[in-house]
């Protein structure tokens, strides 16, 4: 088991460059089942989760081309549907979420698919009932078997309809896209989830052959096309990795540059980070962040104190607002952060508690911060990083804290982050990658 064993403290400084954003990675590389022509897709980051799925993608039959350490040419002209019964399919398919948008293309394709019940973070209920109640509306039959934990989904023909989604579900929406643009006729997806990453598949999906409108908005028109062709396609930079660069700064009191960002792709996250008190410059497409010694929660226009909350895009991303809340330990002011999309992913915050922050866990969605305004700093202690985000919010943590602190667990944070020890040593980090386990395992 690998650990991060981390000596807080020292500022940093310098230039970063954001990796390819995970999530638009699992959608847009899921979508290359969709054609069995050549699709390339450059700016993929080198992270487990996406690596795990190109991997799928191989034994599902896809001709896999690396052409540079980023870039990567798809052909899936032949597809091995009797991969779906084999035990490697089962493990390997159930251990990332982002392996369930392979169900879409392959219906769409084939007329069927099989996926076992996902993994990725433990961070509440992960229900999948809007893919699934979508699919069935395009005409789709599934079946889930528990004894085996597999969804079973079948369709000769999926047939355009007007479909109103239970909630704004990104990869569902994503999912039902997929589906829908080689169904007969049109599809109107409303409720749709609009974030960037799922821009960048419609607008992918379109340089294929698809008709997709609506593309930014929560209407989508899908007119069904017999077949699709192969595209190029560049992802955009991981807006969840800027977010976090720009938490590690002001927690820090680093002046860091964070390198061609997309800032008009970044919707409120930079808003966000302000309220915080956090400072910065756009200077081209860079985020420049000086090392500033305290930053100051703002309150509402009321006096009455900050909430930080998350919602479906437009809205603020909920992967960010553990970084808010580590953020928040070291303001001066007070917020309360609200996490209502998921259950279970503040639970962490005893480990903040553990290293001195103030913060009063209120249920499982709320939590308040006390900011200490650098006036104390939080202190080095050993600790198991629950799920990705949270895992890099106790490294940012670790990093502003005295002394020695030990993360253990590690393979959750870097089945997001790409080589994040060495990104964050060229800023000035100690931070060095140790074989250990927590005590008692
Ligand atoms: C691989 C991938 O892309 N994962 C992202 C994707 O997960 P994923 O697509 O699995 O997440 P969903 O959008 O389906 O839902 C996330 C959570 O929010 C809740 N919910 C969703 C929509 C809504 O209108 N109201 C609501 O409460 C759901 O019940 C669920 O608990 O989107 C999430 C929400 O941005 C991100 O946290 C995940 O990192
Ligand atoms: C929760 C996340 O990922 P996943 O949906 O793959 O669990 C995340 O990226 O923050």
């Amino acid at each position: 088991m690998s650990a991060f064993e981390i000596r807080g403290g020292t500022p940093l400084k310098g230039e970063i460059i954001p990796q390819g954003a995970k999530n638009e990675a699992l959608q847009v590389i899921s979508a290359v089942l969709l054609t069995a022509e050549k699709v390339t897709i450059s700016n993929i980051p080198d992270i487990k989760d996406v690596n795990k799925l190109i991997e799928l993608l191989g034994d599902l039959g896809v001709k896999v081309d690396k052409l540079s350490k980023d870039t990567y040419a798809f052909e899936a002209a032949n597809i091995d549907l009797d991969f779906f019964h084999s035990d490697a399919f089962r493990s390997k398919g159930g251990s990332l979420r982002g392996s369930i948008m392979i169900v879409g293309p392959l219906l769409a394709r084939y007329g069927k698919a099989a996926i076992p019940k996902p993994g990725g973070d433990k961070i509440g209920r992960r229900r999948l009932d809007t893919h699934f109640l979508g699919f069935e509306k395009l005409g789709a039959k599934f079946n889930y078997h528990p004894e085996t934990g597999f969804f079973n989904v079948d369709a000769s023909n999926l047939q355009g309809t007007y479909i109103l989604l239970d909630e704004a579900s990104v990869t569902g929406t994503a999912n039902i896209v997929m589906a829908a643009v080689r169904a007969k006729g049109t599809t109107t997806i409303y409720n749709a989830a609009c974030e960037p990453y799922l821009q960048q598949l419609c607008k992918m999906l379109n340089r294929m052959g698809a008709k997709i409108s609506g593309i930014g908005s929560n209407l989508l028109t899908i007119e069904g096309v017999d077949s699709l062709g192969g595209t190029e396609h560049r992802l955009l930079p991981d807006m969840i990795e800027i977010g976090s660069f720009i938490g590690l700064a002001a927690m820090t009191g680093s002046e860091i540059t964070i390198k061609n960002v997309q800032f008009k792709e970044l919707g409120l996250i930079p808003e966000v980070f302000r309220r915080m008190g956090i400072r910065f410059e756009v200077k081209d497409d860079d985020i420049y962040i000086p090392a500033q010694d305290s930053y100051e929660i703002e309150t509402f226009i009321d006096g009455s104190i900050m909430t930080i909350a998350d919602a479906p895009w437009p809205g603020f991303t909920p992967d960010l607002l553990s970084i808010i809340l580590v953020v928040a330990t070291q303001a001066k002011g007070n917020v309360l952060i609200h996490q209502k999309m998921f259950e279970s992913r503040l639970f962490f915050v005893d480990k903040l508690i553990d290293m001195g922050a103030q913060i009063i866990l209120c249920d499982p969605h709320r939590a308040t911060v006390m900011g200490l305004n650098k006036q104390a700093s939080l202190r080095g202690i050993e600790m198991t990083s629950p799920d990705i985000r949270a895992g890099v919010s106790l490294l940012i943590a670790a990093l502003s804290a005295n002394g020695r602190s030990i993360i253990y667990n590690i393979e959750q944070i870097e089945r997001g982050y790409q080589d994040i020890d060495t990104r964050l040593r060229a800023l000035g980090a100690d931070i060095r990658r140790i074989e250990a386990a927590p005590k008692g395992h």
